[in-house]
């Protein structure tokens, strides 16, 4: 890769005050993996000169290509990615003991968890997402892969070896020690590989199938490690019955998790749907992030997400694809699905006389970007096109050969462009996928990496 790139063209991104801003004929320079100056095309010429480049650096778009932020899948379990699309017949609890502990549990065999692992980040890649939150299994050896694997494919993540010590099969529970010393040497193995890309994520599966014990060691091993917590929080009804019948101690399920030491900053909380207004304060207080995962909420009939009443109280919310919740392992799918959600809100709230502002898709492109680097906590490094942050971003072909969709003349501004993309459009549309500077996938194809050589 050559160190210093300048792309040249339309930047489409968010920002806190905005959530589309559209930068035409505008060129960025990114240096290694930063984004080293923004400016008009106009000044490309001194631009070029300053940093002593040739014109031979500079990648020009075409009139309807444009630039996004990478996607930013705060919530996916890449073991599930097996049966995804398939077995959307039941509620969560039964679809846990029915498919995803009985497939999850062949992870404990290297060569499958190689396969389905490689196919998840090439998956997740072509579609898009440069950075995903994933939770792995219970196994410890195949958890470490699948980060060694992330790092072969140059993809940006938050990694968890999954904690389960109680309600669960025999053959998917683990001992409430082990579980902990796992977790440390899964930390420590991961930070071995020295790369920054690679997050471990300390991850109790959700409170019913965690004993406290075990919630508060982990949360422990998050402390001294400085790293980032992700769980399951108030997903559906019967769930959020069972942690009363589990942890009677609690004054709520978010009361279960402040109790073990487990909201921080860096806590990413999925689902979140049935909260109390005293939940949400303290999710507030302790500045954890949601992620909102529709797709997941809808197939497995859990509920609906208010996203507004969250937004308006200044949580911070990211997307997530949920796979094998949800079906689909396109953040396209969870914007749309969120679109739709809101919507569903509106309608609900006419028919009982009262007013609604759902999202709109500006909104909620600011969730799949900027949002979700703020639900992981990487708002400084990635989420928009920022002097200093990293460069991960896609180029967008509205008119590749067999476009997902079609442009009229009457899709006169660039703002209709990018709505079109984002309802109909698909993997077919990203023609480069950029991970901190370096090209990792090129039309639809995985380009392969020497080995982090930038
Ligand atoms: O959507 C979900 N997927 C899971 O795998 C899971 N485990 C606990 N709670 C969960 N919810
Ligand atoms: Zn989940």
């Amino acid at each position: 890769m050559a160190s210093t790139q300048v792309f040249c063209g339309t930047f489409i991104h968010s920002t806190n005050k905005d959530p589309l801003s559209i930068l035409e004929n505008t060129i960025i320079g990114v240096e290694r993996d930063k984004i080293i100056f923004i400016d008009k095309e106009d000044k490309i010429k001194e631009r070029l000169e300053e940093y002593r480049l040739s014109n031979n650096t500079v990648k020009h778009l075409t009139s309807d290509q444009f630039i996004i932020p990478g996607f930013v899948d705060t919530h996916a379990h890449a073991p599930q990615y097996t049966f995804c699309g398939k077995g959307m017949d039941k509620g969560l609890l039964d679809w846990l003991e029915c498919y995803t502990f009985p497939t999850e549990a062949n992870f404990k065999d290297p060569e499958f968890a190689r396969d389905v692992y490689s196919k998840v980040v090439d998956r997740f890649l072509k579609n898009g997402t440069t950075t995903a939150s994933y939770y792995a299994t219970i196994h410890k050896e195949t958890s470490i892969l699948f980060c060694k694997i992330i790092d072969e494919y140059g993809q940006r993540a938050l990694v968890g070896k999954v904690n389960v010590d109680q309600k669960a099969p025999e053959y998917y529970i683990e001992n409430t020690a082990e579980s902990v010393a796992e977790t440390e040497e899964f930390v420590k193995a991961v930070t071995a590989l020295e790369n920054p890309l690679i997050t471990p994520c300390v991850t109790p599966r959700f409170a019913v199938s965690c004993s406290e014990e075990l919630m508060r060691e982990v949360g422990q091993i998050a402390k001294k490690f400085h790293l980032p917590i992700q769980t399951h929080l108030s997903e559906c009804r019967p769930e959020c019955q069972m942690v009363k019948h589990v942890h009677p101690k609690g004054l709520n399920y978010t009361d279960v998790y402040n109790h073990a030491g487990l909201l921080t900053k860096r806590t990413i909380l999925a689902h979140s749907i049935y909260l109390s207004d005293e939940e949400i304060d303290v999710i507030k207080l302790k500045g954890c992030g949601i992620s909102h995962c529709p797709n997941s909420n809808l197939t497995l009939k859990s509920g609906l997400l208010n996203t507004r009443t969250l937004l308006d109280k200044n949580i911070k919310i990211g997307l997530g694809t949920d796979i094998a919740g949800g079906y689909s392992p396109s953040m396209l799918n969870a914007i749309r699905q969120t679109v739709q959600v809101s919507n569903t809100h509106a309608i609900l709230a006419e028919k009982d006389g009262k007013e609604y502002k759902p999202l709109n898709f500006k909104e909620v492109f600011r969730l799949a970007t900027l949002g979700g680097s703020q639900v992981l906590g990487l708002s400084d490094v990635i989420g928009n096109f920022e002097v200093g942050k990293q460069f991960d971003a896609l180029i967008i072909d509205p008119q590749c050969t067999n476009s997902a969709f079609d442009l009229f003349d009457s899709d006169k501004t660039k703002e209709d462009i990018l709505e079109k993309f984002l309802f109909m459009g698909d993997d077919r549309n990203i023609k480069s996928v950029y991970v901190a500077g370096r090209c990792v996938y090129e039309a639809g194809k995985r380009v392969v990496l020497s080995h982090r050589d930038s």
